[in-house]
């Protein structure tokens, strides 16, 4: 039965079509009406509940998830889902396990580096879960420099197989996912040595365990790495330990897509770039990004309705209290989050489409945009991680002591989100990354080389040096052009400053990590420009609805505005702007907030986010969060007895003891 809508009083005061929203939200009528269903087929399957799971121990929990993860397969197969439709089923199952691996790196490492042989023997296998796989590049010594991992696969002609061996300590294999007790293969980094030589890292297809009583294969020593932080959260995953006691696999089992190893042993390379072998992070940085925006929105959506039910102060002859949602200063941190959960949904998109169209390239041998690619998926993962974890801690806050209560759903969001700053590249290192690239594209300027793509701008480098802000007045600051160009002119300023720097060294090297932490921030810069130029983008499209477009309008400039307030140093050291303008800039970011705040619950209702996908008593749909809180309080195992275990040992032997002492 439905209750009472506790928030029906916000809703009304909705500015704009909230259906039309959540298509632009999805991204297409399709997304909205696939993922809608998924969500509530999820929701409607008392084996997929999540009550609980974070009081389990580690070995029900993750038997819990093994028992969710063969259902959920169970129901694929029932329903005949498409491979869009699974993916969005795992999704709102929303429980990280073995099958992200499988599905997320290793069937795309071998669609991506496999041949067309190992591609037509390995993936039906992947396909049809008769094999389950994760991808062990990580080891105990070497993460983030992958051409320092250790494990080697000696080729032997003799028998012509590779050798796979572990040759020390820390060669061992760590962190893969699904590897400590699942997974039956795993796509294998490794040293590749043929006839004495070494020719750099590559993937092979190894099998682990066997496929009839799934024991370790012989020489294989594998089992889990330990509990990670926070309660339930990422543990439901088994990230492995793995070492190889010269493990021998056919040849035809190196992913050969780069570079071929012969009968005979001889390497012959192909004509794509050696840098697709990094091509399975790029795919995933890609999707991390999409991720983001998903997990960013969860936080906000939670911290958004129970900011409209809490009230506390203001209460003038009896009436009611003010809702915290009105304080300026519950605004000015919670809108520009709501701001960022859109921005990284755009920016998301836009990323999917540049990785579709840099695939196809590959595919006609066109491999001029990889560098860019490399740049983008590597910087806005960066970025918008960066973003969504620390805006998950602020939800947390923004709901008071409340939010730190499990029920709120952010603890446990932000345990699972957290490692996602360090997994598929630590941040640090993928911002430098950027930082490289920016360099090299400054540094071809003088060459006549013209920038393209997301550094098209620097080709205007000498306008944008020079430029004045145009803004006399707050209103400005709402044409694009102008915050673009603020945007363009910092980012520009700041790679130029850095490649100055640099030059002075005689060692670019020895520059580049003196330099290292000013050149972080101007990748940073970059990014954020990018994040904002896909919204702006996005506000040209025609977008139907009554008042979603200015909705949209509304939420990139709080986005824009509230990064140029956060990062003033930037913009008014490199003279893009005065302060007189910062603060022009100021006035506008609170008029928009005022414009928002009839419209912030119906701006996260659009995310479409079921309760059970929320899993938040202050998130709820309903608003009904104190009765909710309260019920939600006795279900604890500590309530399961009024007299706690322990209190005959512990709690009456020293209350006796006082009282013994005070008779002394
Ligand atoms: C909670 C999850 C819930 C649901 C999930 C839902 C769906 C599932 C989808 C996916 C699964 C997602 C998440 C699951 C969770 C976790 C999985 C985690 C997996 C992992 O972490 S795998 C391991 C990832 N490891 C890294 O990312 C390592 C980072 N290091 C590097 O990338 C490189 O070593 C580094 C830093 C780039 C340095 O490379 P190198 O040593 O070769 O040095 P150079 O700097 O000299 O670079 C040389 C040259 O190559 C260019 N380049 C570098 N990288 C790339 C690339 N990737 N692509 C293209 N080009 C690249 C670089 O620019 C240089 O070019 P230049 O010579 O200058 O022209
Ligand atoms: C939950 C989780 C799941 C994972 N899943 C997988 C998986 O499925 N498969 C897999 O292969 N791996 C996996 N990993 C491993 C992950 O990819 C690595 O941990 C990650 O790439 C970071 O590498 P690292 O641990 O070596 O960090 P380090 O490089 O040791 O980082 C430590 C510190 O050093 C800094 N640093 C390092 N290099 C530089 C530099 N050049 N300049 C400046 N600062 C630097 C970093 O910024 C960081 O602050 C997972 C990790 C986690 C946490």
């Amino acid at each position: 039965m439905k209750g009472v809508d506790h928030l029906a009083h916000e809703r009304n005061k909705t500015e704009f079509d909230v259906d039309a929203m959540k298509i632009v939200w999805a991204g297409s009528r399709h997304a909205f009406e696939l993922s809608d269903r998924m969500a509530r087929l999820v929701a409607s399957d008392p084996a997929f509940q999540k009550d609980g799971r974070i009081r389990l121990g580690r070995k029900e929990l993750f038997k819990n998830t093994l028992r969710k993860a063969a259902h959920a397969w169970k129901r694929i197969l029932e329903l005949h889902l498409t491979e869009e439709e699974a993916g969005w089923l795992r999704n709102f199952v929303d429980e990280p396990s073995f099958t992200d691996l499988h599905w997320g790196m290793f069937v795309p490492a071998i669609k991506g580096q496999g041949t067309d042989e190992q591609q037509q023997k390995w993936l039906p296998l992947a396909y049809k879960m008769q094999i389950i796989g994760s991808y062990a590049q990580t080891e105990l010594g070497h993460g983030s420099n992958v051409q320092g991992l250790e494990t080697t696969a000696t080729f032997d002609p003799e028998t012509d197989e590779f050798v796979i061996h572990s040759p020390t300590l820390t060669s061992s294999k760590w962190w893969p996912g699904g590897l400590g007790k699942v997974s039956t293969h795993a796509i294998v980094y490794a040293r590749l040595i043929t006839n004495g030589q070494e020719h750099g890292v590559h993937g092979f297809i190894v099998q682990l365990r066997s496929l009839d009583d799934h024991m370790p294969i012989p020489g294989i020593t594998i089992g889990d790495i330990g509990m990670k932080f926070g309660n339930g959260a990422y543990n439901t995953m088994d990230n492995g330990v793995l070492t190889f006691d010269h493990i021998r696999i056919p040849r035809n089992q190196m992913l050969m897509r780069v570079l071929q190893v012969t009968r005979e042993g001889k390497c012959v390379k192909s004509n794509v770039p050696r840098q697709l072998i990094y091509g399975t992070m790029v795919f995933v940085r890609q999707t991390i990004v999409a991720d983001a925006s998903t997990a960013l929105a969860r936080a906000v959506c939670i911290a958004t309705r129970y900011s409209a039910v809490r009230r506390q102060f203001g209460s003038q002859d009896g009436g009611m209290e003010t809702q915290v949602i009105d304080y300026k200063t519950q605004q000015s941190r919670l809108f520009p989050l709501l701001a960022s959960a859109y921005a990284f949904r755009f920016v998301g998109e836009w990323l999917k489409w540049l990785y579709t169209d840099v695939t196809q390239r590959l595919q006609a041998n066109d491999f001029s945009i990889l560098p860019e690619a490399h740049a983008c998926t590597a910087g806005l993962k960066s970025l918008t991680t960066t973003a969504t974890a620390d805006a998950i801690e602020e939800c947390r806050k923004l709901c008071g002591g409340h939010g730190y209560l499990c029920a709120s759903g952010l603890p446990e969001l932000f345990a699972v989100y957290v490692p996602a700053c360090t997994y598929e590249g630590d941040n640090v290192v993928l911002l430098l990354q950027v930082a490289r690239f920016l360099m090299k594209t400054v540094s071809q300027l003088g060459s006549g080389k013209k920038p393209v793509g997301t550094t098209a701008y620097l080709g205007r480098v000498q306008d944008l040096l020079q430029c004045c802000c145009d803004v006399q007045t707050a209103e400005d600051w709402l044409k694009p052009s102008v915050v673009l160009e603020a945007f363009e002119a910092r980012s520009a300023r700041m790679c130029v400053a850095r490649a100055q720097n640099l030059s002075k060294f005689e060692n670019p090297e020895d520059g580049f990590a003196e330099l290292s932490a000013d050149l972080v921030e101007a990748s940073v810069a970059h990014c954020q420009l990018i994040v904002v130029s896909k919204f702006i983008d996005k506000l040209q499209q025609d977008i139907p609805g009554k008042g979603v477009n200015r909705q949209l309008q509304n939420l990139c400039y709080i986005y824009a505005l509230n990064l140029l307030h956060k990062y003033l140093g930037d913009f008014l050291s490199t003279g893009c702007i005065t302060p007189k303008q910062a603060s022009l800039a100021n006035d506008q970011l609170r008029s928009l907030y005022s414009q928002i705040r009839p419209n912030a619950i119906a701006l996260v209702d659009a995310f479409n986010y079921t309760d059970h996908y929320l899993g938040s008593v202050l998130g709820r749909y309903d608003g009904n969060v104190y009765p909710k809180l309260y019920e939600e309080a006795w279900k604890d195992p500590l309530n399961d007895s009024v007299v706690p275990d322990g209190y005959h040992e512990y709690i009456h032997p020293m209350l006796k003891q006082q009282l013994r002492n005070a008779r002394l």
